[in-house]
């Protein structure tokens, strides 16, 4: 039995990332003997088994992978007899298809290694359209490896529109798709997903809702040249530079405008009670998907709430605690940093604003501070009840409205 390191570490290794899972294939090995070396089999139909000792994956290797309907991984056929190249031909791209043996060769029948090198993603074989989730890993190794330039192969483009084409990306099951967008969402470059599924049109399969956005005029004041999926693109970017690694914040990002496709179109778009418009494209969204509670509540914060935050130093005091209790901050504080984070991105994805200050972001969470220093320990002459509620709100409110004073005097 031969083992090899297969597909993102020996990539990862070679393009100088850190590393990550490693994942190894044996070769010439029977499920049998992989049990009787102390190896556990995960799964039961599905021939991977963790290292007795690592708990690192060893796939046997395959001849077939497949996803079906209600599936959520491969389907596979593993046999004594399947060699290296067959198993690395039915990968996805080339650069996941190079294996490293023990002594450090590499084994790269599919050049992978040329293709890294030149930063291109290119599939490796016919059997990429087995699995029509390759089509939104592309566009996700795409957003993750922006910065160092890669770009799809002309004919694997053409292959991922034939996929979209034929309504194969229709059979995918939300978890799948979720798991694809929400590490896009943790990439540095969340736009380059957006672009490369805009370029193979399966944003408008996969997220009808954002591919929407395109072609919708922005405010003109703000920046007449780019539309709103532009916007979308730059303030999803610009989440993930303020808050790296974090899908919440990023789902929210991408998710907060999409009433803008809904509202009237007029010649100076105003684009008015978009943020109600919103939540329903949304929670379709949401709902089709599967996306999990917190990211789905956090996204419709967002959308409701965006206006007013932008506008904070416009509202009445106690309509700024009504904020804070719509948005459940008193029982998740976390709330308010998250809010406030959506919005200084929205407000940064607009062209030129790139580097502007966004004050509401520290005012909101000052003035949240105050309120919350309001306690039913302040009142221990009030029994619980519906009067004590009464005297914290609206000695929270006094509380904001002497905070936001003694600053406007300073
Ligand atoms: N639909 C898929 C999923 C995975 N793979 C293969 O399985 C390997 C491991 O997949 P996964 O762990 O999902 O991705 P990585 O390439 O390791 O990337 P990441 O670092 O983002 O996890 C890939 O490199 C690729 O060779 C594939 O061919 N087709």
């Amino acid at each position: 039995m031969q083992v090899y390191l297969v597909g993102g570490a020996v990539r990862d290794a070679l393009l100088g990332l850190p590393p990550g899972d490693r994942d190894f294939v044996v070769v010439g090995a029977t499920p049998e003997q992989l049990l009787t070396l102390g190896y556990r089999q995960v799964g039961r139909d599905f021939p991977v088994f963790l290292h007795p000792q690592t708990g690192e994956e060893y796939a046997l290797a395959r001849t077939e992978r497949k996803s079906g309907r209600g599936y959520t991984g491969f389907v596979v056929h593993a046999a004594p007899d399947v060699t290296l190249e067959d198993d690395l031909r039915r990968r996805d791209f080339t650069i996941n298809a190079i294996a490293q043996a023990e002594d450090g060769t590499l084994i790269d029948p599919y050049n992978g290694v040329r293709d890294l090198h030149a930063r291109v993603l290119r599939h490796v074989s016919d059997a990429f359209a087995e699995d029509p989730l390759r089509v939104l890993r592309a566009a996700r190794f795409m957003a993750r490896f922006a910065a160092l330039g890669f770009t799809i192969a002309p004919e694997t483009l053409a292959l991922m529109r034939a996929m979209v084409d034929s309504g194969e990306l229709e059979a995918l099951v939300p978890e799948r798709v979720w798991q694809e967008l929400s590490r896009a969402l943790r990439s540095a470059r969340t736009s380059a997903f957006l672009c490369a599924l805009r370029e193979c049109g399966a944003l408008k399969v996969a997220l009808p809702e954002v591919d929407a956005l395109y072609g919708v005029p922005q405010r003109a004041e703000y920046h007449p040249e780019i539309d709103t999926g532009r916007h979308i693109e730059l303030v999803c970017d610009m989440a993930a530079t303020l808050a790296p690694g974090d899908d919440l914040i990023g789902f929210a990002a991408l998710t907060h405008d999409l009433g803008k496709a809904l509202t009237p179109a007029d010649e100076l778009p105003k684009h008015v009670m978009h943020e109600q418009h919103g939540i329903p494209p949304l929670q379709a969204l949401a709902a089709r998907l599967k996306v999990p509670t917190e990211h789905r509540q956090l996204a419709e914060i967002a959308c409701r709430e965006h206006l007013n935050v932008h506008r904070l130093h416009e509202l009445r005091d106690d309509t700024v605690l009504r904020l804070f209790e719509r948005i459940d901050a008193f029982r998740k504080p976390e709330r308010v940093r998250q809010l406030a984070l959506v919005c200084e991105a929205d407000k940064r994805g607009r062209a030129g604003l790139e580097d502007s200050a966004y004050p509401q972001a520290a005012e909101l969470q000052r003035l949240f501070e105050v309120a919350r220093g309001v306690t039913a320990g302040d009142f221990p002459d009030i029994a619980p009840g519906p009067a004590l509620g009464e005297a914290i709100r609206k000695a929270r409110v006094m509380a904001i409205a002497k905070a936001r004073t003694s600053s406007s005097r300073a």
